[in-house]
């Protein structure tokens, strides 16, 4: 994982970035239902501890945060298709405790000693925040907020508290939990964007694999609108041939070589992918049959024309392909369409191999 990635997730694929809300998305929601609990359940303690004067106050306080945050459980339901309501619904529950934090510490205003459940309630919601795998640059955004939070209270409920010790040490305090809620998020985020790589990279080419080429082929057909895509299906030729007689360390090399030489002709804008054991797909956004032809072609003679060395240094062989290309539209049906191509590919290989077939 590179060092940007941890920072900020515009360095993020846009299918992780939804794969990572959801993950957020459901564990908002535990945050949120053990919240809704934990603050209305803590009437309870505050029966034993506070003075009846202060618990009158304190218990409607409770109840009334408990059910504003209430419609963030069905919210978080929307939250996991949309990043910016899943930021809006953070900060919501942000604003909402800080708010409970702010008028329970004032209730305390008149001298009363003040239980450690309402001193600590800011450091209390940075460790649940470090449940969510969030970037560096949120995880800072929120500690920010909490900070910005706490002096603001301080100010409201004592202006001198400002300017003594005690104000550096919860400052302190503030930066020290800051720092282990944005380490252990950032963890998670590691271990999400490790097992996400894990389940859709073809671990000897590092292409995608195919179940996340086909959620990318749905969202590019959807993004298509009028323009034409391409698919080209290719699958090596003979490759049994080359594992029975080079070995499969061989075999190995060459789908690596072949994988590399797909990333040079293609380029950024397509999306490649390991289909199969050694059938290839290629997706072309903006490109109708005709160029994508000429680019499966480009392809085949770029792949012959580069021999593969053998890694255990036993001389080098050639390698063809064969190729099925075919056009498809925003309303084309996506099995139809893989059908197709899978046709023209079979066809490539009846008329002799190493050629390209558009699909009839
Ligand atoms: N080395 C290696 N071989 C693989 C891998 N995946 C699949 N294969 C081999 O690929 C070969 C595919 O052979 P076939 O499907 O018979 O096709 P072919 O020999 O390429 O023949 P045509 O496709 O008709 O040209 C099989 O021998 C598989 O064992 C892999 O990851 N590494």
């Amino acid at each position: 994982m590179e060092l940007k990635e941890y920072w900020s997730d515009s360095y993020h694929s846009s299918d992780f970035k939804l794969t990572r809300i959801g993950f957020v998305a459901i564990r908002f929601r535990w945050l949120v239902t053990l919240l809704i609990i934990g603050i209305a359940g803590w009437i309870a303690v505050d029966w034993w501890v506070l003075d009846p004067a202060h618990f009158q106050l304190i218990w409607k306080i409770r109840l009334i945060t408990g059910a504003m945050l209430t419609p963030l459980l069905p919210l978080s339901y929307l939250c996991k298709l949309n990043r910016r309501w899943m930021v809006a619904s953070l900060y919501f529950l942000l604003g909402i405790l800080l708010t409970f934090n702010l008028v329970g510490l004032w209730s305390f205003r008149d001298g009363a000693p003040i239980p450690i459940g309402y001193v600590a309630f800011p450091y209390f919601l940075l460790a649940l925040l470090s449940v969510l795998p969030l970037p560096v640059k949120s995880g800072l955004r929120v500690a920010l907020v909490v900070t910005l939070a706490v002096l603001g209270t301080d100010y409201w409920l004592d202006r001198h508290s400002l300017h003594n010790g005690a104000l550096l040490d919860r400052l302190w305090l503030l930066l020290c939990f800051s720092l282990a809620m944005i380490w252990v998020q950032a963890g998670q985020l590691r271990m999400l964007l490790d097992l996400y790589r894990e389940s859709t990279r073809d671990p000897l080419t590092r292409l995608m694999n195919r179940r996340l080429f086909m959620r990318q082929l749905e969202q590019a057909q959807r993004d298509s609108r009028h323009q034409p895509f391409t698919l080209i299906l290719f699958d090596l030729d003979r490759f049994k041939r080359i594992n029975d007689e080079h070995g499969h360390l061989m075999g190995d090399e060459v789908l690596v070589r072949v994988a590399t030489t797909l990333g040079d002709i293609f380029g950024p804008d397509a999306t490649l992918a390991r289909f199969g054991g050694e059938e290839f797909i290629v997706l072309l956004p903006n490109t109708t049959l005709e160029q994508g032809l000429r680019r499966a072609e480009t392809l085949r003679l770029a792949v012959e024309s580069q021999p593969v060395e053998n890694p255990l240094g036993e001389g080098e062989i050639t390698v063809t392909l064969s190729a099925g290309v075919v056009e498809g539209r925003h309303d084309s049906k996506l099995q139809v369409l893989l059908n197709q191509v899978d046709e023209a590919l079979y066809d490539a290989k009846r008329n002799g191999r190493n050629c390209v077939q558009a699909a009839a």
